[in-house]
């Protein structure tokens, strides 16, 4: 059995955070493990309150988890503070885990989940330990301070990203202004390609980015290629948004279960960059 461990957020709603990674991690085959950083009161609507867990608490869980599973890759996704964002890189760089780092900031409803201030320490500790960054497009800009306005830029802040440690940046670009088109830029050192689909329009999009990394995280650890681990992360969220569940009055949940219980997604791929 691979084993997955996701440090993130609670999620109360199940969109989203640590919930959206642990059905993730689930329906791609692995046993999720978990870490969690923050207590999110949360529904459809919005973010309602934050509870930061004490540092020495994360401490305690990371190592519990870290001492006794043979975890095959980590995902982080909510990581609030600064303090967190320092004990988590400090335990990670001990261990050779693969790790995909969802620079979570801000949930959709426009609600801060990162602190202004623990943004340096993000650069600075936990990108160089990133086996894979998956911004979307805002938090590409935070990191980089680029501004991205077409592949061309999605590119450049990648490559932005790797300079810094990463040794791949995915730029996601559901949130590009006008696309017709959900495109996804991977930059690497030896690679530059795009995973597309079809753009939907919904408002079911709740957690795209904690699903769409964990299905990334969870056919790493089965030892996926990166090619083929982007292309079924994409298929899965894709499906996920896809095949609604219509919870909630506000931004809903997408439907985890899509992936294995509906036809397979397309995916376009272009490489000749
Ligand atoms: N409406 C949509 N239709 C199709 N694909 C989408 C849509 N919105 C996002 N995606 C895709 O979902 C994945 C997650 O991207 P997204 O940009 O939504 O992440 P995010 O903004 O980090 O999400 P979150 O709000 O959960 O943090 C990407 O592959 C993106 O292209
Ligand atoms: C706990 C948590 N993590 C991440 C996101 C981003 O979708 C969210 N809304 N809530």
């Amino acid at each position: 059995m691979n084993v997955t461990l996701t440090i993130a957020g609670s999620d109360s709603g199940g969109g989203a955070g640590i919930q959206a990674d642990l059905k993730t991690f689930q329906e791609l085959g692995t046993f999720g493990t978990s870490v969690i950083t923050a207590i999110t009161s949360q529904n459809t609507q919005g973010v309602h309150a934050v509870h930061a867990i004490p540092v020495q608490d994360v401490e305690s869980q990371l190592k519990a988890v870290l001492d006794d599973f043979p975890i095959q890759a980590a995902k982080t996704g909510m990581l609030f503070s600064a303090a967190i964002i320092t004990t988590v890189s400090r335990l990670m760089k001990a261990h050779n885990i693969p790790l995909v780092v969802d620079p979570v900031m801000i949930a959709k409803g426009g609600a801060s989940l990162l602190q202004q201030e623990a943004i340096t320490a993000m650069k600075t500790e936990l990108l160089p330990l990133a086996t894979v960054i998956t911004p979307n497009i805002p938090e590409a800009e935070v990191l980089t301070g680029m501004t991205i306005v077409d592949d061309a830029t999605m590119i450049a802040a990648g490559q932005a990203l790797l300079t810094i440690g990463v040794k791949v940046a995915i730029i996601k670009g559901g949130h590009l202004a006008g696309s017709h088109t959900a495109r996804d830029i991977i930059v690497s050192t030896d690679d530059i390609f795009i995973v597309e689909t079809p753009f939907i329009t919904t408002k079911d999009t709740h957690g795209t980015g904690c699903t769409f990394s964990a299905a990334l995280t969870a056919e790493l650890a089965k030892g996926t290629a990166l090619r083929e681990a982007v292309t079924i992360a994409k298929q899965f969220i894709q499906a996920a948004i896809q095949h609604p569940l219509h919870l909630g009055s506000g931004h809903g949940p997408t439907n985890h279960a899509a992936y294995h219980n509906f036809e397979k997604v397309q995916v376009t791929l272009y490489d000749d960059l």
